[in-house]
């Protein structure tokens, strides 16, 4: 774990930051020699991982199941590395049928230091990881494989950027990031810090949704799904295992309407994959639940409708 001295949580920067481009030009950062081609690309996921699970949204709602492939690892992280295999609704590796995801690190960059990370795009034509970063990824995924995709839908629209780019900033340090660092703190005062952002954050977006459905107005963009995989594994996990207690989404009204609106857009479910988000993190941080044992409930019903009338 990465704490700085006065023990808050410091996340690591991604290493790998090239781009897929319709004619393979450089994008924002990287070198060039990544074109959008079908079957060329292939996606590392883990189904407990929040930043992945955004790749994965990204894939099925552009509709690019077919034009490119996945392999998923095991919920459970041992602290080496990801592996691929045996849990049910993992899979091996679909490319190289390597046991854990540092031997495709390795692979790519010999002596490679960094932590290994999900998701990651790889390159099977050029035996290159292109990115790492999933804030990345899904811009590509949005629009880079449009000759295939679905261009009727566009989650990053010139005229709402500048606003997406805004609360994504605020959404990725108070929430997406805010429940690890409250999680992960190692210190009394670094955990109340983070909670206490934490949790103002949400009683803003709160009361932002009184006025709007979704974080930009009546459509749903970018925003919204990189929001989305934070608020599905608050109360499952986030609120118990990184004592991330005040109260959860279920117990606001607004939120929770949200949450379920996402989560029953056509195709959104089948990406979430309670038993191995939950296997997940409540396996693999030792520090936290050295038990491992893994929490029946609570038992959430996505579907219901109860309190949805802004979304009917
Ligand atoms: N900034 C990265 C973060 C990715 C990330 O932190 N992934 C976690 C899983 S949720 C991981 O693979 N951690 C490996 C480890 O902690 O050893 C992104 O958004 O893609």
């Amino acid at each position: 774990m990465n704490n700085n001295k006065s023990g808050e949580f410091v996340r690591w920067e991604s290493q790998f930051r090239n781009w897929v481009t319709p004619s393979g030009d450089a994008g924002p950062s990287g070198t060039a020699g990544f074109k959008a081609e079908p079957g060329r690309y292939h996606l590392y996921i883990s189904h407990a991982c929040p930043w992945a699970h955004r790749t994965m949204i990204f894939r099925k709602l552009k509709g690019l199941e077919k034009i490119i492939s996945v392999s998923v690892v095991n919920p459970v992280m041992p602290q080496e590395s990801w592996n691929f295999g045996a849990y049910p609704g993992a899979t091996v590796d679909h490319v190289h049928g390597y046991q854990t995801l540092a031997q495709l690190y390795e692979r790519v960059a010999p002596g490679y230091t960094g932590v290994v990370t999900v998701p990651v795009l790889y390159d099977k034509q050029q035996d290159q990881i292109v990115n790492n970063e999933s804030s990345e990824i899904i811009r590509m995924l949005n629009s880079a494989f449009n000759a295939w995709g679905d261009v009727k839908i566009d989650l990053y629209p010139p005229a709402l950027q500048t606003d997406i780019n805004t609360i994504n900033a605020f959404v990725y340090d108070h929430i997406n990031n805010g429940v690890y660092k409250t999680g992960f703190a190692k210190s009394q005062q670094a955990y109340e810090y983070a909670f206490d952002q934490l949790f103002t954050a949400l009683d803003e977006l709160e009361a932002r949704l009184n006025s709007q459905r979704y974080l930009l107005g009546d459509q749903i963009t970018e925003a919204d799904w990189r929001l989305f995989p934070t608020l599905v594994r608050f109360d499952p996990v986030y609120y118990s295992h990184f004592k991330c207690n005040r109260q959860r989404i279920i117990d606001y009204p607004n939120l929770w309407a949200y949450l379920r609106s996402l989560y029953q857009q056509p195709g959104i479910a089948e990406t979430v994959n309670m038993a191995h988000i939950k296997t997940h993190y409540y396996t693999s941080h030792p520090f936290l639940n050295p038990s491992g044992i893994i929490p029946k409930g609570p038992d959430i019903d996505f579907m219901s409708q109860e309190g949805m009338e802004q979304y009917c």
